[in-house]
Parts: C-alpha cells; sequence; structure tokens
C-alpha cells in the first residue's frame, strides 16, 4: 500500500472565494498540525473542521487564515488519513499554503491520485473511479445523471452478478471434469452452461444497444450545419445556442473554419458543428474550410442540411444529398421570409423520408419544430436516464463487444458438441473481459494509464 503522504490544490485555478489544498496519507494531520496555529489538530475529532492560521515555517509568520478539516480513515474519501485547508480564494493564497505544506514532507499528487487510493483502497471500483471522471466533464445534465449512478455502482453491480453466474458454471464443470463417473452432472453442466451463456449473453446484448445512447448522453449528439455558402448554416447555429457565437453576414463565404458548441435540445445533448460552405471554391483558405466540412460529414451523428428557399436547387444541392445519403439528416429549408423560387417538389423526392423543416431564421419561425425533429431523430421523444444502466465509455464498450464475441463462440462449441473444457474456455474469457471493466482483472499500466487523465488534485 502507499505510504507516502500526497497533496494537492483541489480546486480550480483562478479567482473564487475559497480554495482547498487536501492532503491524504499517514502523515496528513500531523503536517498540517506542525504549521497550523489554533487547537492541536492530532486530538481533535474526526470528521470536525477548526478554524486558524498557516503559520510559515521559515518566516514564522501568519502565512494565512484558514478553515481545516480532519477526516481520519478509513471512512474517508481515500480511506486514508484526510485533510483539507479551506483557504482564501486567488492563487496567490493557496499556493503558498501548498509550498508550506509541500515543504513539511508531503508530495505533490499525480493527476487523478486522490480518486486511485479510494480505488487501491477498495472504496471504489475501476468503472466507479471513471464515473468520478466523467461527472467532471459532463457537459449536459443527462450526462452528469449517467456518471452519478454510474459512480453509485449500478454498472458495477450489474457486472458482478452477470461475472457471479459464469464464475459458477465454470465451477461446475470442473466439478464435473474432477467426478467424471458421474454422468449426470455431465448432462447438468451442458444445459447450465447453454442457460448460463444465453442470460448473460442477452443482458450484454442489451447494455451495447443503449450503448449508443449513452455515449451520446456523455459526449453529445455529434451534428453538422452543412449546406451551400449563404443559406443560413450560421444563423441556424447561433439560434440553437441562443446566442451571437459564428459570424452572419450577407457575404457568401463568411465562415472560413469549423466553430464547436455545445448545446441541449429537448434533453438531448448535441455537439453542434457550423461549416464552412460546401462549394467548388477557388479561394485557398476557404477550400481548406471547404475539404474539413466534408471530413466532419464522416463523422457526424446527426446532420442538419440548411436549404435557400429564396434560390433554385443547384447542382451543388444535389452533389450533397447524395453525399449524406445514408446517413441521418434534417433537411431545414430556410429564408422562406423571402420569395420561393426552391423547387419544393424535387427537394421532397430528394429527401425521401427524411424529415423537412420550414424556417425563416429571421423571423425565429420554424425553430420549435427543428428541435422537435432533432429530439426525434434520436430518441422517439425524450430521452430516459431513468431506468436503463447506461454504458457510456468506450473502453468498457469495447470490452463488452469481445465479451459477446466470447460468448457467441462458447454457444456456438456448445452447439457443436465441443468438450465442456474447451467450451470453458470462451466462458472463463468472457468473466475476464467484465472483469477488466470494474478493474478485477485489469493491468496495473492500464490502471495507471486511466487514472492520469483526471484532474489534477481529484
Ligand atoms: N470537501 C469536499 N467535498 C467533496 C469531496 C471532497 O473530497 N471534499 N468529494 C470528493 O470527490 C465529493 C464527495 N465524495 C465523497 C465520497 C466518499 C467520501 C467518504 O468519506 N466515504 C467513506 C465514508 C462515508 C461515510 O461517512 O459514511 C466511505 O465510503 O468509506 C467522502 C467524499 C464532493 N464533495
Ligand atoms: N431573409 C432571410 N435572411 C436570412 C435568413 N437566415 C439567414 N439570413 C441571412 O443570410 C445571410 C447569410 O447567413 P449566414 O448564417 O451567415 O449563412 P451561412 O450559411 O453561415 O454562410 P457561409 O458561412 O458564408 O457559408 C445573412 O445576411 C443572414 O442574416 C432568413 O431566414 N431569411
Ligand atoms: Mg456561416
Amino acid at each position: 500500500m502507499e505510504t507516502d503522504t500526497i497533496t494537492a490544490i483541489s480546486t480550480p485555478i483562478g479567482e473564487g472565494a475559497i480554495a482547498i489544498v487536501r492532503l491524504s496519507g499517514p502523515k496528513a494531520i500531523s503536517i498540517t498540525a506542525n504549521v497550523f496555529k489554533g487547537k492541536n489538530l492530532g486530538d481533535v475529532a474526526s470528521h470536525t473542521i477548526h478554524y486558524g492560521k498557516i503559520i510559515d515555517p521559515e518566516t514564522k509568520e501568519v502565512a494565512e487564515e484558514v478553515m481545516v478539516s480532519v477526516m481520519r480513515a478509513p471512512k474517508t474519501f481515500t480511506r486514508e488519513d484526510v485533510v483539507e485547508i479551506n483557504c482564501h480564494g486567488g492563487m496567490v493564497a493557496v499556493n503558498r499554503v501548498l509550498e508550506i505544506i509541500l515543504s513539511q514532507g508531503a508530495r505533490l499528487a499525480e493527476p487523478g491520485e486522490f480518486t486511485k487510493r479510494a480505488f487501491l483502497h477498495g472504496r471504489i471500483d475501476l468503472s466507479q473511479a471513471e464515473a468520478v471522471m466523467d461527472l467532471i466533464r459532463a457537459k449536459t445534465d443527462k450526462a452528469m445523471s449517467v456518471a452519478l449512478k454510474q459512480m453509485d455502482g449500478r454498472l458495477s453491480a450489474l457486472i458482478r452478478r452477470l461475472r457471479q453466474d459464469l464464475l459458477e458454471t465454470v465451477a461446475h464443470v470442473e466439478v464435473n471434469i474432477d467426478y467424471p463417473e458421474y454422468d449426470d452432472v455431465e448432462e447438468m453442466s451442458h444445459d447450465m452452461m447453454r442457460t448460463k451463456s444465453k442470460e448473460v449473453y442477452k443482458e450484454v446484448v442489451e447494455l451495447l444497444q443503449v450503448a449508443k445512447q449513452g455515449k451520446i448522453l456523455r459526449e453529445g449528439l455529434a451534428t453538422a450545419i452543412i449546406g451551400r455558402p449563404n443559406v443560413g448554416k450560421s444563423s441556424l447555429m447561433n439560434t440553437l445556442v441562443q446566442e451571437n457565437k459564428a459570424i452572419v453576414t450577407e457575404v457568401p463565404g463568411t465562415t472560413r473554419d469549423i466553430i464547436e458548441e455545445y448545446v441541449s435540445v429537448r434533453g438531448v445533448p448535441l455537439r453542434l458543428v457550423d461549416t464552412a460552405g460546401i462549394r467548388e471554391t477557388e479561394d485557398i483558405v476557404e477550400k481548406i474550410g471547404v475539404e474539413r466540412s466534408r471530413q466532419v460529414l464522416k463523422e457526424s451523428d446527426l446532420i442538419l442540411f440548411v436549404l435557400n428557399y429564396n434560390d433554385v436547387l443547384s447542382e451543388e444541392d444535389e452533389k450533397l444529398f447524395k453525399a449524406i445519403e445514408g446517413l441521418d439528416y434534417i433537411v431545414i429549408i430556410n429564408k422562406t421570409d423571402l420569395e420561393q423560387k426552391l423547387d419544393l417538389d424535387r427537394v421532397y423526392e430528394l429527401a425521401a423520408e427524411k424529415p423537412i423543416v420550414i424556417t425563416s431564421l429571421v423571423k425565429e419561425e420554424g425553430v420549435n419544430e427543428l428541435e422537435e425533429a432533432i429530439a426525434k431523430t434520436f430518441f422517439a421523444g425524450d430521452i430516459d436516464t431513468g431506468d436503463l444502466t447506461y454504458v457510456s465509455n468506450v473502453r468498457h464498450i469495447q470490452l463488452l463487444k469481445q465479451a459477446k464475441q466470447a460468448l457467441e463462440d462458447a454457444m456456438e462449441g456448445l452447439e457443436l458438441g465441443l468438450p465442456l473444457d474447451v467450451v470453458q474456455i470462451d466462458v472463463t474469457r468472457t468473466w475476464e473481459l467484465l472483469g477488466e471493466i470494474i478493474g478485477d482483472t485489469a493491468s496495473d499500466s492500464l490502471i495507471d494509464q486511466l487514472f492520469s487523465q483526471f484532474c489534477l488534485g481529484k
């Protein structure tokens, strides 16, 4: 187990009312007590907070006026002794206190090291630790509620149950191999393995099915606004974001680069991308932008394709319809306040089954209908984060896919009548793969890598 005492500033860099220096480890309390003027922190009850001053050991002068929380192991965030020094906000004061604590023998924590200790001491498992990070990075309410549930151990509990089921069947097979004289055990093992594999398979498939939504909740639905120059793409972006993020002018080719913004539309988190108008162009700067727009298309979950009601359908528009064939898109016919020049019948024909929304962005008309259409495209209404266990983490999804494959191999083996000790290899592999999700069978290097992605001080 770790024996050194770590410390870090656990609040964001910048000005605030309060900033916290946190310590964890066997010397957390004695190190703080050495430089604290007030009650003797060595004597105070656990989980109490105390007013006092931090004294600079070199100059013997008061460095900061603070409140210090003392929390003794094991009922703490890390399961070690934890001290939190609440300083005045602003970087000078906290940095000064941190320097003093470091001079007394604490070591600066690595990113995620507090949470890593909580994991190493068994307070949380790996998927819960990852959820802590997801929570910090959550950009919408829904993403946050998914992370909170995972932190609570919902996914962990489900994975544990599936692993237990698999383990029981493996144990059964072992008995069978050790006592081959009992024929009925052989029969039972076969049936049991088939039944259990199927049961676990069903649950893994379900988890993967909702994973797509989980990923969207976490990262936002990648949504690209495309269309010819000057049709109103940046205006649409600004309307959805409810801010003037993108520059809008009457000059075609205004947007040169890609502008990205997070918005929540009817509970669906969007990672909205405004692109440069797509057309054949001579302008070299614009050309780079157009290239990148094409790239964005490929990486999008949803495309908002804007057309101009006040212009005839061009060859470029037809090309764009071709380019997005097979993708999820919504057609937006904008500038309906102006005279109609667009061949609507042709648009309906090209769009086929896809939703079409009529807007006048300058008059703010059709925006509700558009929001409705966006929400509907992905989730037939609003998304429910209540009942389902969402897997939203790419690492977890990868492992679940591999587990699904291993189970398919096992079931195929059973169909082919392979011996149980052969089929068992795939079942054991599934058990191991699921274990990696919660960190039971995760390697040290994986764990180091995962925790190093955390914020400093968490
Ligand atoms: N001041 C402060 N606020 C904070 C945190 C913190 O570390 N410090 N947290 C940091 O993320 C979050 C709270 N998370 C925490 C999770 C578990 C424990 C903890 O001590 N758990 C023990 C015992 C709980 C109990 O008393 O019942 C345990 O589970 O064994 C503490 C904080 C948010 N707010
Ligand atoms: N009349 C009318 N004008 C609009 C409407 N929506 C946008 N415009 C105007 O059309 C012009 C172009 O709008 P933008 O949003 O910059 O268009 P864009 O598609 O981003 O253009 P590029 O970035 O050049 O590709 C601006 O002058 C807008 O004010 C609308 O519904 N009706
Ligand atoms: Mg633009």
